[in-house]
This record gives structure tokens, C-alpha cells and sequence, in this order.
């Protein structure tokens, strides 16, 4: 006899996964990463330097560089998504449209003239058009030809191919702007000028993209606004409630503190211990020389050495902090602390100092992890990525010959919104 199915499915769509990163290596789920565009094409042997470049992308490379990174991770099962879709989505919702578009063309910033112009012509552009004008930048001569243009003093003084709005090459490490720390996520005051903008597009994204919005999650941050700097390359996620940051080129010890003090208000996070790193371009995040790998182990840059370290935990009032002092030669055993293991295995792969300081500066100890002992590096760094394999670690290895020009690897070009705790 036949049967009916009186099912009926369901029409509700199924609700959003609050992101939520457990870890530094636990299976990771979902991902922001940034494929380099029109942004990219804008750099000059001029420009390079004050966008952080330290070189000129050949930029359909560096494309396919970067589809083989998204592939390698697809084919792990991880979730990408991708920046400049998120941003696109994001603009059709008129809120964060009118709100994206007022933070960009200010005033203050492209003059009283001008900015009002600018915003006018954003805000009749399409989704696509202005996500990749919102990335890439916009030329006088490009304004010229899409509006009349109007009589700027700052328009009537730059060249006719000078950036009216500055485009976001750094976009491409996509670990910095924002970072996600157990439930909840610092979207972060950028250090360096040449960021600063792409904290308003992630702002803008995980407040009004349908991906984030339903979900519920801490800030970490104060928004856009604010001294304290800290940024993502430097924050490493331990697991079980403790976090390792880096005080950097780019995070000040104010951001430490107002990091451990929301982690700690919001009893999400227990002891974060902070570690002095030298100011210098080559060790501007902490991820450029030392990066976690599995449960306990950690590829550190040889020419690192010890560095002095702080353990900071809730203190007595509100908002109150217990700080104690590390010597360097403790770095590793404060570290091990927190992270309630016996000991660290720090692997540092034996060769002379030069071709250790070359595949450091190439991002050899940027690796990104997909799952405890499994980790994706450039292929360029031949010595640490058999090092890692010698010492029983899996590693996929993706090309980096363009990509690292920004000096920025594998784990600088992720944002982890999903990854399973320890
Ligand atoms: N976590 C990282 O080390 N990110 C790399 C950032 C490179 C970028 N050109 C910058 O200077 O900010």
C-alpha cells in the first residue's frame, strides 16, 4: 500500500552558528581570508613603504597564490569566506550602507568640498561596485570620469591620478583587523594609518551581515575609536581560558589591558600572559616568530631568544589586575603555566643565522593550524617546513612568492570565526 509522507520540511532557514574560537589548533571550521584585487594594483615603488609593502605584487600571482591557500583549506573541510563578499553582503543592508559610507568620506578627512561628493557617488553605487571601491581605492582621475568634479582645494592640488580615498592592500592579512578570542571578538584600532579604515569594514560586518548579526557575541574592543592598539597577529587563543599576546610594533601594553579586562569582566578568559617582543618591522606581530602547532608545541624563530613576560589575572575591585613579572629565561615555563602542560616542546630548526633570519622574514613561523599537529606554511621556507615534518607534524605546503611580499604568511592571512577548542 502506498504511503504519504505527511512531513512537512521546515522553511525556517537554520539559525547562524555563533562563531567562537576555542583554540590555537583545534579543528578549525570557518575562516575569513582576503583574495588580493584591484587594491594591490595600486601599489608604486612610491606608495609601497607607507602601505606596508616592502615590495611591488605581480598580482594575477598572487591571485592564484591565494586560491591554492583557499583551496588548501576548502579541501580540509574548512569554511571560507571571503572578505569582499561579506563587505558586499553586507552593503545591502541599508543601515550598515548609510554607516559604512559616513565612516569613510569624512570631512575631516577628504575636506568639506569633496567628502560630500564622494558620498554621494557611494551611495549610488551597486554592492559590488562600492565593496571594491571601499577596498581598492579611488583615483582623481576615476572620480573625474564617474561625477563632475567639484571645486576642492585638496582635489585641485594632488596629481590627477593621486588616491582620493587610499586604497586597503593590508585587507590581505585579514588575522589583524579582527580576532576572535573564545566567544567573542576584538575588532581592532589599527596601529599603523595605512589599516586604520579596515576596522570600519569589519565593524560594519559583524554588525549587520546576516552571518554574524543573529548571533550573539562579546566585543572585545571599543570599536573604532581608542589609543590601546591591539591587533590580531599578536593575540594567540591557548585554550581553556588562557591567551598569549604579543606586545609589540602594534599592541601596546593599554590594549593588553583592555583585552584581559573584558576577557577577565566576562569570566571568559582567566590569565593571559603577555610577552615583551622587540619593535622592529621584521617581528611586527608575534605570529612572524612564533606560532603554536599542536597541543603543546610551538615553531619559534631561532633568533628570538627569551623575552621578558608578564602573567596577568583578575585582581581584587573592578576591573582589577594581578601582574607578575617573568624573567626572559621563564618565558617558556610561564607559557606551559598557563597552559596547565609540563612543558612546551619549542622547535627551532637548526641553521646558520642567516638562512634562519631569510625564512623568518619570509613568515617561516607563520604557520596556520587546521587541526592539532596539522599545519599549512609557504613552501618557500624549505628548512622549517622539514624541520616541522622531522618533528612528526603534517604540513601542507601553499606558494608564497607574491603573497609574502607584504610579510605576512599563512596564519596573517586568516581570520578563524569558527575553531573547536582543545
Ligand atoms: N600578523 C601579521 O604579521 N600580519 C602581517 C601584516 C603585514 C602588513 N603588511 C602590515 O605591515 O601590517
Amino acid at each position: 500500500m502506498a504511503t504519504t509522507d505527511t512531513t512537512t520540511a521546515d522553511p525556517r532557514p537554520l539559525p547562524a552558528e555563533p562563531p567562537f574560537v576555542g583554540s590555537e589548533v583545534g579543528r578549525l571550521r570557518e575562516v575569513i581570508v582576503h583574495r588580493p584585487g584591484l587594491e594591490l594594483l595600486r601599489l608604486t615603488p612610491e606608495n609601497m613603504a607607507e602601505l606596508l609593502f616592502d615590495d611591488l605584487l605581480w598580482v594575477r600571482r598572487a591571485q592564484e597564490e591565494h586560491d591554492v591557500f583557499s583551496e588548501v583549506l576548502a579541501g580540509a573541510g574548512v569554511k571560507v569566506l571571503e572578505l569582499t563578499d561579506l563587505l558586499r553582503e553586507t552593503l545591502a543592508v541599508p543601515q550598515a550602507r548609510t554607516w559604512i559610507v559616513e565612516q569613510t568620506f569624512d570631512d575631516r578627512v577628504q575636506g568639506p568640498v569633496a567628502a560630500p561628493v564622494l558620498r554621494d557617488l557611494a551611495a549610488a553605487m551597486g554592492d559590488e561596485e562600492l565593496a571594491e571601491l571601499l577596498v581598492g581605492g579611488l583615483t582623481r582621475r576615476e572620480l573625474g570620469e564617474r561625477t563632475d568634479e567639484p571645486s576642492s582645494l585638496v582635489l585641485h592640488g594632488s596629481g590627477a591620478d593621486s588616491l582620493v580615498l587610499a586604497p586597503l592592500p593590508n585587507h590581505l592579512f585579514t588575522r589583524d583587523t579582527s580576532c576572535w578570542v573564545y566567544d567573542g571578538v576584538a575588532v581592532n584600532a589599527m596601529r599603523m594609518a595605512a589599516r586604520a579604515r579596515e576596522t570600519v569594514n569589519y565593524e560594519a560586518i559583524y554588525r549587520w551581515h546576516p552571518r554574524f548579526a543573529p548571533t550573539t557575541f562579546h566585543h572585545w574592543s571599543a570599536g573604532i575609536a581608542g589609543e590601546a592598539s591591539v591587533e590580531g597577529g599578536d593575540v594567540l587563543v591557548l585554550g581553556d581560558g588562557a591567551v598569549l599576546v604579543g606586545m609589540s610594533e602594534r599592541t601596546t601594553a593599554q590594549g593588553v589591558e583592555r583585552l584581559a579586562t573584558r576577557l577577565f569582566d566576562a569570566g571568559v578568559a582567566d590569565r593571559i600572559v603577555a610577552v615583551e617582543l622587540p619593535r622592529a618591522r621584521s617581528f611586527m606581530h608575534l605570529d612572524t616568530v612564533m606560532t603554536m602547532v599542536d597541543e603543546r608545541s610551538f615553531i619559534k624563530y631561532a633568533g628570538l631568544g627569551m623575552l621578558p613576560s608578564y602573567t596577568v589575572t583578575p585582581g581584587p575591585g573592578p576591573g582589577g589586575l594581578n601582574i607578575t613579572d617573568h624573567e626572559p629565561e621563564r618565558m617558556h615555563d610561564a607559557l606551559a603555566d598557563a597552559m596547565g602542560v609540563t612543558g612546551l616542546r619549542i622547535l627551532a630548526a637548526e641553521q646558520d643565522v642567516h638562512a634562519a633570519a631569510r625564512e623568518q622574514w619570509d613568515d617561516g613561523c607563520n604557520s596556520l593550524a587546521l587541526a592539532p599537529g596539522v599545519v599549512v606554511t609557504y613552501d618557500r621556507n624549505v628548512t622549517s617546513n622539514s624541520y616541522l615534518r622531522e618533528s612528526g607534524i603534517e604540513v601542507l605546503e601553499v606558494p608564497g612568492s607574491e603573497l609574502g611580499r607584504g610579510r605576512g604568511g599563512p596564519r596573517c592571512m586568516s581570520c578563524p570565526t569558527i575553531r573547536e577548542g582543545l
